[in-house]
């Protein structure tokens, strides 16, 4: 039987031939890093549109040679491979750059020329257009504007991608909609939020409701707690002007893992379709109410082993308060998730590269069996995408006693031919295809906000003196505080003498 999702692939339009891409902010770190390998991936693997073609825009001023370079130097080929080296001739074949202002008309106006040149030369009058804004935000609304106004094409489709950060709190948030939206409408825009683009996170739809087991253990009888975990071994490293305005909660927990969150808990949606799924997303998020101050716990990494603390990242202004690491538990009360603590926990500059969740489930019954390690469902979303169980066996031989173990689906040994693809891939093609079920709705955005935003303000101290972030020491687990923190919500830790035996997957 086949395992495909029929209603998952086919419910929006197929995609458009006579689609120019356009990136807005081509010359930046967005643009280099994620952006064109995520379209030169799609292009290699021919999943973009038949005779796409890709311009680039920004105020550098720069000639072909100098821009093709820039938006090739992300791309890799990391073993010369002759078919990827010509590939990346081709997608430079297909590449154009125009120079000019974000809040300019006639900027915009001669954007518009070159795409009607290009588009001169279709065989039909039927011209799409794709608008890809990898932009700071201060530029957002001027750009939304001059395109609406210079380069909207009435013989076809517009549509725009827009990254975060979508506001700073619930007040900037709905006037950004709103500004935004007197240019392009809730169908035409496209709001990034890329971890809805990862494969483990798409999978937790399937995950949940296409198996009847776990389906039926999840919920309040069953959990005990939750944590969604985002771990980077490397601190902000001259990012740090930028990551100081934010914090980490804006910067991963307000949209990552809240996203993550609410598709671990929301309802079964009645369909695939784009708005069942956002629908049931509102509808969980909305039973959540403001992150309390007594669920938080906020730290800043300090200099250790070799490595600087936050504060000396020159980028930085002195004396910070800025949160690196931030731990928040958020409730959802409802019928199925009442009681259960939901720990979101995010830092900069810790032990390992890691983004997991990890559903802990209660303790089995006292009595044939005593202090038993806790079931666990762990899905690793990054890096080695996995899904495990941490269950209880009969320890082999003649014994009776229970050891814990796991029933493991490693991706890498399970699929090992599959390619995973990036989210940015996958995002972008879902644009392309005007599917929103990966993206981003207005009201989730308002309710997501609304959840944070008083503990933002209280970090900002708009209701007193701003709280002090505890320290922790670069490449550690995080503040020494966060082992309690989380025991307080039942978190029960296996016997340290578990050891998986599988050391190395890269060898896998
Ligand atoms: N397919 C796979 O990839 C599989 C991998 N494994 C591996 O087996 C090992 C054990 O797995 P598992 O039990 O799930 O994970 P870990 O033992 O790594 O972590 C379990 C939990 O304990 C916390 N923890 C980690 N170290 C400490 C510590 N020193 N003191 C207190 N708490 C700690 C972790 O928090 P935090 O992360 O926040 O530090 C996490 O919440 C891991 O290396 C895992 O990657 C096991 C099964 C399958
Ligand atoms: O949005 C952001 O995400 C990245 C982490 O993304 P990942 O795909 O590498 O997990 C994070 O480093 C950055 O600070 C944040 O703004």
């Amino acid at each position: 039987m086949s395992g495909s999702i029929p209603s998952m692939e086919s419910s929006h339009d197929a995609l458009k031939d006579n689609t120019i891409i356009v990136v807005l902010g081509a010359s930046g770190d967005l643009a280099k890093k994620k952006t064109f390998p995520a379209l030169f991936g799609l292009f290699r693997q021919g999943f973009l549109p038949r005779d796409v073609k890709i311009v680039g825009y920004a105020r550098t001023k720069m000639d072909k040679a100098e821009y093709h370079k820039r938006a090739t130097s992300y791309l890799k080929n990391p073993n010369d491979d002759p078919e990827i080296t010509q590939a990346v001739e081709k997608f430079k074949s297909i590449s154009t750059y125009v120079s000019g202002s974000y809040d300019e008309g006639e900027a915009f106006a001669a954007l518009n020329a070159h795409l009607e040149e290009i588009e001169s030369h279709y065989a039909s009058k039927e011209a799409n257009r794709l608008f890809y804004f990898a932009l700071p935000p201060s530029v957002f609304v001027p750009v939304a504007k001059n395109l609406r106004e210079q380069c909207y094409v009435t013989t076809g489709i517009n549509r725009v991608i827009v990254e975060k950060p979508f506001g700073k709190d619930t007040a900037s948030a709905a006037e950004l909609l709103k500004s935004l939206k007197e240019y392009w409408t809730e169908d035409e825009t496209f709001r990034i939020d890329h971890y809805l683009g990862k494969e483990m996170v798409k999978n937790l739809l399937v995950l949940r409701f296409a198996n009847i087991a776990l389906g039926a253990a999840w919920d309040k009888n069953y959990i005990s707690n939750v944590q969604i975990t985002f771990k980077e071994p490397f601190g902000t490293e001259g990012r740090g002007g930028y990551f100081d305005e934010f914090g980490m909660i804006r910067d991963v927990l307000q949209n990552h893992l809240l996203q993550v969150l609410s598709i671990l808990t929301m309802e079964r949606p009645v369909s695939f379709s784009a708005e069942d799924i956002r629908d049931e997303k509102v509808k969980v998020l909305r039973a959540i109410p403001p992150v309390a101050k007594e669920d938080t716990l906020l730290g800043q990494y300090v200099a250790a082993n070799g490595k600087p603390g936050y504060l000396d990242d020159d980028t930085v202004p002195p004396g910070s308060v800025c949160p690196t690491f931030a731990a928040t538990t958020l409730w959802i009360h409802n019928p199925r998730w009442e009681g259960v603590p939901f720990i979101l926990k995010a830092g900069k500059a810790l032990n390992e590269a890691k983004v997991e969740v990890r559903i802990q489930f209660k303790d089995v019954t006292q009595g044939i069996f005593k202090d038993i390690a806790r079931n666990e469902l762990v899905i690793r979303i990054q890096p080695s995408e996995a899904v495990y169980m941490k269950i209880n066996a009969k320890t082999p031989g003649l014994y009776t006693r229970a050891m814990p173990t796991e029933m493991d689906l490693t991706y890498k040994r399970r699929f090992s031919d599959a390619k995973i693809p990036e989210a940015y891939e996958a995002l972008i093609l879902d644009a392309l295809k005007g599917d929103h079920s990966n993206f981003v709705r207005h009201d989730e955005l308002d309710v997501a906000w609304k959840i944070f935003t008083p503990i933002l303000h209280w970090i900002e101290g708009k209701s007193g003196q701003r709280p002090r972030p505890v320290p922790y020491p670069y490449g550690s687990r995080g503040p020494k505080e966060l082992d309690p923190f989380i025991q307080k919500y039942g978190f029960k830790r296996a016997d340290a003498s578990y050891v998986w035996p599988v050391t190395n997957l890269a060898s896998l």
